[in-house]
């Protein structure tokens, strides 16, 4: 049986600005997408990648086929695309499939390990980091109120589960999931937390493509 990556790579990366999308973007040496292929495609416990791109960016496919990578069609949101490349990895073996967004390149190795380990024993693990900030609510500039910070967590990707029950929890979800943990818990999944990294920043402002850049360049010795 095999574990697999999906890359959803299909969104327009509209709060990060610039002329075309985040994911295509170079930093440290390389476009942003392919630091996060490399994380996947040079972990030994992955067996098999699909990408989602959206269709005006089909026609850069072809190079990503030419190096094994299955090509899905993106959707209209995060969802639709997530379902699109889990129908890509169908008939293939799967029986584990961790999904993760492009715009997070710094995926480390321990997290992706994590996961995988995780899928052992459990039909859902994803990464998080506790919330160590207190929490304020605000309106106009000044503070309205406190929340109690305890058991809150910032979810992370590659969010991992077995492979048929994460395609039968997306073909029941309505929709306006925030992610692949909602959509599980949806359908009844458990979902285990291992540890998440702080360097595994999801590129979304435009000042986290210079973050981005300086932790991969750090970690390549540059
Ligand atoms: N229709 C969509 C929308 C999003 N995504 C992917 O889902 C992840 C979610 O991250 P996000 O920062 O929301 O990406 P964008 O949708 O590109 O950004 P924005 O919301 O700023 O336009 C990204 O890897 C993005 O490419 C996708 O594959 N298909
Ligand atoms: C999937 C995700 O990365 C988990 O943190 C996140 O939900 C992506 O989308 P968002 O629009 O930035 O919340």
């Amino acid at each position: 049986m095999t574990t697999a990556a999906l890359i959803v790579a299909a969104g327009r990366g509209r709060r990060a600005g610039g002329p075309f999308p985040k994911q295509w973007r170079e930093i440290a040496g390389a476009p942003v997408a392919e630091h996060t292929l490399r994380a996947f495609e040079e972990h030994g416990l992955i067996g098999l990648i699909a990408i989602v791109l959206h269709p005006d960016d089909l026609t850069g496919g072809n190079a990503f086929q030419a190096r094994g990578i299955r090509v899905a069609h993106g959707g209209a949101d995060r969802a639709e695309s997530v379902r699109n490349g889990l129908a890509a990895l169908a008939g293939q073996g799967v029986d584990k499939v961790l999904i993760h967004d492009v715009a997070r390149p710094c995926v480390t190795r321990d997290v992706i390990s994590g996961v995988i380990a995780a899928l052992e024993d459990e039909p859902g693990a994803a990464p998080a980091l506790a919330v160590t900030d207190a929490l304020w609510q605000g309106a106009n500039g000044f503070v309205t109120g406190t929340q109690d910070r305890a058991g809150l967590y910032r979810a992370q990707t590659p969010q991992g589960f077995h492979y048929d029950a994460i395609c039968a929890a997306h073909a029941a979800h309505p929709g306006g999931a925030a992610d692949d943990v909602e959509v599980a818990r949806a359908a009844g999944m458990r979902v285990a937390i291992v540890p998440g990294d702080e360097d595994n920043l999801k590129i979304t402002l435009p000042g986290d493509f210079d973050r981005a850049d300086r932790i991969l360049r750090a970690r390549n010795g540059h």
